[in-house]
């Protein structure tokens, strides 16, 4: 599963995140976000991760000439687009980048409504985001979505949960959704931009013990077929 840990802002903490099983790191280019970060501080932890791991900006109504200088200056392999960004910007930005970096369109789920919405960007992005919404703050609230509103969400492109997903939770939502990855920010936070590497460990502890679950049920179910299947046979 794809594990994003948002709103990384110090390099050592980025590598130690990366090091416990992260497999996207998130930084936020939105100068009214505590997370905020430069090109210069993202360049600082690129340089410290390993390649394989994927490094995402994310924008909030950026123009495109921006999003792409940070994107091409801290050597991104995605972009995520968490304000009103529209399909057609999401088109023309795809023009843009550099070829090979993602587009993330974020949907910050009101009501039902914000689903219907997203037929209309799966053919111009890479991925969907669903994030909870905040009248006030665009993104990083802690406040979970109403999973039981996604039950029903296949759409045909790749999709990540976010919104106050933290270590209790995240077993929760994934026994009710189904999600490509998951992204987290203020759950595994001591304070905006300052990550809780305990948090982190917990939560990866929590997506392994699921693994380890998911691997004995799939054995076992393997051997049940087994041994009908000899029965049949010897019978
Ligand atoms: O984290 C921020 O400060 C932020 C600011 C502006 C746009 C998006 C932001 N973060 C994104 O918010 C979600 C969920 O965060 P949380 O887990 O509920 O704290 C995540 O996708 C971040 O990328």
């Amino acid at each position: 599963m794809r594990v994003k840990i948002c709103g990384i802002t110090k390099p050592e903490q980025g590598l130690a995140i990366a090091q416990l099983g992260a497999t996207a790191l998130g930084f936020i280019c939105v100068p009214a976000s505590p997370r905020y970060i430069s090109v210069t501080q993202i360049q600082a932890i690129v340089s410290q991760i390993p390649q394989h791991i994927e490094r995402i900006g994310v924008f909030a109504n950026t123009i495109i000439v921006d999003i792409c200088q940070v994107a091409i200056a801290g050597d991104l392999t995605g972009v995520q687009l968490h304000g009103n960004e529209s399909p057609e910007f999401c088109m023309q930005l795809r023009q843009e980048l550099p070829p090979g970096v993602e587009i993330i369109k974020a949907l910050r789920v009101r009501d039902s409504q914000a689903l219907v919405q997203a037929n209309l960007y799966i053919d111009c992005v890479d991925t969907l985001l669903l994030d909870a919404y905040h009248p006030q703050i665009l993104g990083g609230t802690g406040k979970t979505l109403d999973w039981t509103t996604l039950r029903q969400f296949y759409p045909s492109c790749p999709w990540l949960l976010a919104g106050g997903l933290t270590p209790e939770n995240v077993s929760d939502a994934l026994n009710q959704l189904k999600p490509y990855g998951i992204d987290l920010s203020s759950g595994v936070e001591r304070a905006p931009g300052d990550k809780d590497l305990k948090k982190v460990a917990q939560l990866f502890q929590q997506l392994a013990a699921r693994k380890t679950l998911a691997d004995v049920e799939s054995n076992s179910k393997t051997l049940r077929a087994f041994f009908a299947h000899r029965e049949i046979h010897q019978s």
